[in-house]
């Protein structure tokens, strides 16, 4: 029977299946952080069981990392690291902690090491692990239970999702980017559109994207609410992997290539859903409101609640622009930022650096601006190639990796009533710190309103 790719990958992973149970599945790659591991060790150690796969395990600190150099103040997030260290001792888990050359944020860390792998089955105690999936593997957040469940037996009992095709046509204009695409797709489904389903990223704007692109798509899949988000893998995915730390080698290479290339989905194979959007149509895009599907064109205005038909969308509207201090009818590019954050597991690699710094080089900027690359090899190379010295003479702040703005469990935050321009993927309330008022934009959105101060394209800048 034809299959999705999804499907197949599935199927390849159940080691048990009973009627009216979830299937169990085996899973190639556990990733763990401070945040989501502790309890599940505790778990471990009360029920007197090892880690069963300790070198399938790999664990980082990124979170509660603060990114500029010195010792953890905050007592939580001290203990939280501190925990992890002790743990993955105890356990034989290999950790690479804060100031190590291969310490980063979790989904940053697992393809720069040629860990993740097409056709694998990937978890991790953390929503974005879905970033995985532009591999063409299966890859979804767990919680703490499920994460013990994984250490103890590098099995996990689930449910299979559903399959919804997202078919990009055309192709992505001039300055448009995989974010403003991912922003725009769940503008269009919305926040919980993508719920119960594994979404296959398809289509020829997908094909174009680099690695760093594709990863930026599948990392915000869990903002349309998505159990997973994948790509089928290509020559693209196969030269972003080869020579990679854990990629394999020699004759166990082309082995490994020619079983990724039967990962796509049969010609013939049926969606349960199917979502088209047609990429020639885009243009660079910025959040207005409080979830990651308030989203816009950048040359359009804040709503009003009144534009919204339905009732629950415009209360959430109405709620929304109040909590961003916003008035409707504003043109988004008249919205003033405190703050510019480039980094997060969305877009902290090179290649969101290399754009960002393209857009700084030469200019000054006008507002706070934090560099912060998502791991300490993305650092390295970003530093080889000078674009710390580009971002330090605009004026921006170079910092060491970590989740830093993306979330306020670090010291990178913003105050009551500030205004960021972010590349994270998330704007709830409160995300960024108490009282703090997220845009999310592209880095090279983000560039060029650090310049200007206000939402910005690079385009405007001439
Ligand atoms: C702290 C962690 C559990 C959380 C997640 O699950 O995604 C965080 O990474 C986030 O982005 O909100
Ligand atoms: S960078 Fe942000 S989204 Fe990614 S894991 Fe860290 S907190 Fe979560």
């Amino acid at each position: 029977m034809a299959r999705t790719l999804a499907e197949k990958v599935w199927e390849q992973h159940v080691v048990r299946r009973a009627d009216g149970e979830p299937d169990l599945l085996y899973i190639d790659l556990h990733l763990i952080h401070e945040v989501t591991s502790p309890q599940a060790f505790d778990g471990l150690r009360l029920a007197g069981r090892p880690v069963r796969r300790p070198e399938l395990t790999i664990a980082t600190e990124d979170h509660n990392v603060p990114t500029v150099l010195g010792p953890i103040a905050d007592p939580v997030s001290k203990t939280q690291v501190e925990t992890l260290r002790k743990n993955a001792a105890e356990f034989g888990i290999r950790l690479y902690p804060m100031g190590d050359a291969g310490q980063g944020v979790v989904h940053i860390i697992g393809p720069q090491f040629g860990l993740t792998q097409p056709g694998m089955t990937i978890v991790c105690g953390d929503s974005h692990t879905s970033t995985h999936g532009a591999f063409g593997g299966i890859a979804f957040g767990i919680g703490t239970s499920e994460v013990e469940h994984v250490l103890a037996t590098q099995t996990l009992p689930a449910y299979r999702p559903k399959t919804m095709a997202i078919e990009v046509t055309g192709e992505l204009p001039v300055g448009v980017t995989a974010k403003d695409l991912i922003l725009a797709i769940i503008a269009k489904i919305g926040t919980g559109g993508g719920q119960g389903y594994i979404v296959e990223y398809r289509g020829e704007a997908i094909r174009k994207l680099s690695m760093e692109g594709r990863m930026t798509v599948c990392n915000m899949s869990i903002e349309a609410g998505a159990r997973a988000g994948l790509i089928a893998p290509d020559e693209t995915t196969f030269a972003y992997l080869k020579g990679r730390r854990h990629a394999p080698t020699g004759e166990a290479w082309d082995q490994a290539v020619e079983y990724w290339k039967s990962l796509r989905t049969d010609d013939d194979a049926e969606f349960d859903r199917v979502v088209e959007i047609d990429a020639s149509t885009l243009t660079p895009y910025v959040t207005w409101g409080t979830n990651p599907g308030q989203g816009l064109p950048l040359n359009a205005s804040v709503p009003s609640p009144e534009d919204f038909a339905d009732p629950i969308a415009r209360s959430a509207a109405e709620r929304a622009l109040e909590y961003m201090g916003l008035t409707a009818g504003t043109p988004l590019r008249e919205i003033e930022v405190d703050t510019v954050f480039v980094g997060s597991c969305t877009n902290g690699r090179i290649e969101d650096l290399r754009a960002a710094a393209e857009i700084l080089r030469g200019r000054q900027v006008a507002t706070r601006t934090l560099i912060v690359p998502g791991s300490m090899m993305v650092k390295a190379q970003a530093e080889q190639e000078g674009l710390h010295e580009v971002f330090k003479a605009a004026g921006a702040e170079w910092r060491e990796a970590g989740c830093s703005m993306c979330l306020g469990m670090n010291p990178d935050t913003l105050k009551p009533g500030e205004r960021s321009a972010s590349t994270s993927n998330r704007n709830f309330e409160g995300r960024q710190g108490k009282g703090g008022r997220t845009h999310l934009v592209s880095p090279q959105v983000a560039a060029a309103t650090a310049v200007t101060g206000h939402l910005t394209a690079p385009a405007d800048l001439a």
